[in-house]
């Protein structure tokens, strides 16, 4: 594919060139302004089961960090809420700032969160694969959780304590048997709106679900995730992986819906 990123000359203002959906109409991610989302009685709450979840590994793929899951039957789904069918949990990964200052890809009001975690499922029920539920715009759903710095997040050093070992771009090692509902705030309260990818190819394919509620990490541990590299290590240029968000994007007359 074309070679894409988050620097000058090839960041998100540039992406439509070889991606044009970037201008399409339900483009990700938004502003959310709270009191401007419609509260929908009929709009129940989302449960994730993620008990039986298989992680299988960790990887750089030069964009974000990844930590992908088996995907091969219905053990760790999210359903509810706006969603017809129960989705497959694929995989999830970050965005993150530079120090001190933001990195989430949604923001609320205008104002963003240190880095913001997505949950990436997709629909089973009505697709084949995971590419063709890509491409479809009932095919994907990611569950969208914000960072903010605060107190350590005693979970997160599960992922924190290992990526020094996916340093470089390309690199991928185990990470079996992690429970991603320990990442999950306490309330799930969400906004939900249809949009898209927030990375090329930019598919105008997810319905996205975003917890109102933040979870706290420690600047220390966001400062891990910064230590982490877009370049591979046989490259002389030393690119700190950091600031990998989108900004908002045009609403373009969307409905932005809130559980309550
Ligand atoms: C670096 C590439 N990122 C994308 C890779 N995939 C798309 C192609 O797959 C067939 S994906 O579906 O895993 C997702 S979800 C996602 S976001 N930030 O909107 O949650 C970005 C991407
Ligand atoms: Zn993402």
């Amino acid at each position: 594919g074309h070679h894409w990123g988050y620097g000058k000359e090839d960041g998100p203002s540039s992406w439509y060139k070889n991606y044009p959906v970037a201008e399409g109409n339900r483009q990700s991610p938004i502003d959310i302004v709270p009191n401007e989302a419609s509260h929908d009685r009929d709009l129940g709450p989302i449960m994730t089961n993620y008990d039986h979840c298989t992680s299988i590994n960790i990887s750089n793929n030069g964009h974000s960090v990844v930590v992908e899951f088996n995907d091969s039957d219905d053990r760790s789904v999210i359903k509810g809420g706006p969603l017809d069918n129960p989705y497959r949990l694929k995989q999830f990964h970050f965005h993150w700032g530079g120090k001190g200052h933001e990195g989430s890809e949604h923001t609320v009001s205008g104002e963003g969160f240190a880095s913001e975690l997505h949950l990436v499922h997709w629909n089973a029920v009505k697709y084949k694969t995971y590419g063709e539920a890509s491409t479809a715009p009932d095919g994907l759903a990611v569950l969208g959780i914000f960072l903010e710095t605060g107190d350590d997040h005693r979970w997160l050093h599960m992922i924190t304590d290992v990526l020094y070992m996916v340093k470089y771009k390309g690199s991928i090692t185990d990470f079996k048997g992690f429970n991603p509902k320990c990442l999950l705030p306490s309330s799930l309260h969400y906004w939900t709106y249809l949009g898209s990818l927030t990375t090329p190819p930019l598919h105008e394919s997810v319905i996205w679900i975003i917890l109102k509620e933040p979870i706290e990490v420690s600047e220390k541990q966001l400062g891990m995730f910064r230590m982490l590299l877009f370049t591979e290590e046989d490259d002389d240029q030393k690119m700190r992986m950091e600031n990998n968000f989108r900004p908002p994007q045009p609403i373009k007359g969307r409905r932005v819906r809130s559980s309550n």
